[in-house]
């Protein structure tokens, strides 16, 4: 089930705010926008992300979702990390490169810290994602930020369409993780209830034991776990009853 769920996205980036719009694009949830240039303290990642939301809820008077982006160099341990924005600016890409100059590590992680808060005086929730790469000499169009100088598997992803980005990016990966959070929060995360027992049924099936519903019993009523059930020229598995016949479920 998807999450129905409108969100308002708090950013000054439209970069950040089409992408994503276009990785929550099939999922159900709306996102809204509004751009405030929110001050940004020093401290972790998280430390920014969170007071990062709780001006944004102060500012707009209920729940907000806002998003800070890192670039770590590992050489650096972990610098420029969340204050990657002010280096940009005053070095550029090229001057970013020339920074790992000295040192033979090119690792870098691009990290994502989405920060939902329900609205004034309530505590921020973080979802991150993280991608690791390393920085390369400029490639590709610089339409966003760091991307011609981030290479993940042979490409920058200023070279990648944005597909292929949304895909693999830290962006996504912590989108992931608040879209899950929300499905969970508005009921689609609820496991249903258990399904009722089921005998296992030994009929017309050329000796083939088959089971339907979620619990599985022999014909002397004992539990059956599903890993155990052996199908005859099948391996280890569960035959279930589909409206379009038999089907194999193997729980591997
Ligand atoms: O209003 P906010 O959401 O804070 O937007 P911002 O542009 O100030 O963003 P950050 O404070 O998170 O700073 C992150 C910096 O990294 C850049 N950036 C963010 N995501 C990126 C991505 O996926 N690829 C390349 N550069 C990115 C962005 O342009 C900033 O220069
Ligand atoms: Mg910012």
């Amino acid at each position: 089930m998807s999450a129905a769920k409108t969100l308002l996205f708090v950013t000054s980036n439209a970069n950040k705010l089409a992408e994503v719009k276009a990785i929550l694009a099939t999922t159900g949830i709306t996102v809204e926008s509004k751009s405030i240039e929110l001050i940004e303290i020093q401290g972790t990642i998280e430390e920014i992300s969170k007071d990062k939301a709780r001006r944004a809820a102060d500012n707009v008077g209920g729940p907000v979702l806002v998003e800070d982006t890192a670039l770590c160099f590992n050489a650096l341990k972990g610098l420029p990390g969340p204050y990657v924005k002010h280096f940009l600016k005053e070095l550029k890409n090229d001057g970013l490169v020339k920074m790992l100059a000295a040192y033979d590590d090119k690792r870098a992680q691009a990290v994502c810290t989405f920060a939902y808060c329900e609205g004034p005086g309530q505590e921020p929730i973080l979802f991150e994602g993280r991608t690791d790469g390393k920085i390369v000499r400029q490639r590709g169009e610089p339409t966003f930020g760091w991307d011609p100088i981030f290479e993940i598997g042979g490409s920058t992803y200023a070279e990648m369409d944005s597909y292929q980005k949304n895909k693999i990016s830290h962006r996504f990966k912590a989108l992931q993780k608040l879209k899950a959070w929300l499905e969970e929060k508005h009921g689609g995360g609820v496991a249903p209830p258990p399904a009722a027992p089921q005998r296992i049924d030994r009929r017309n099936l050329g000796g083939h034991e088959v089971a339907q519903g979620g619990n599985f019993f022999d014909s002397f009523g004992e539990e059956v776990k599903p890993r155990a059930i052996n199908i005859a020229g099948d391996g280890m598995g569960i035959r279930k009853e589909t409206g379009r016949g038999w089907q194999f479920d193997n729980p591997n």
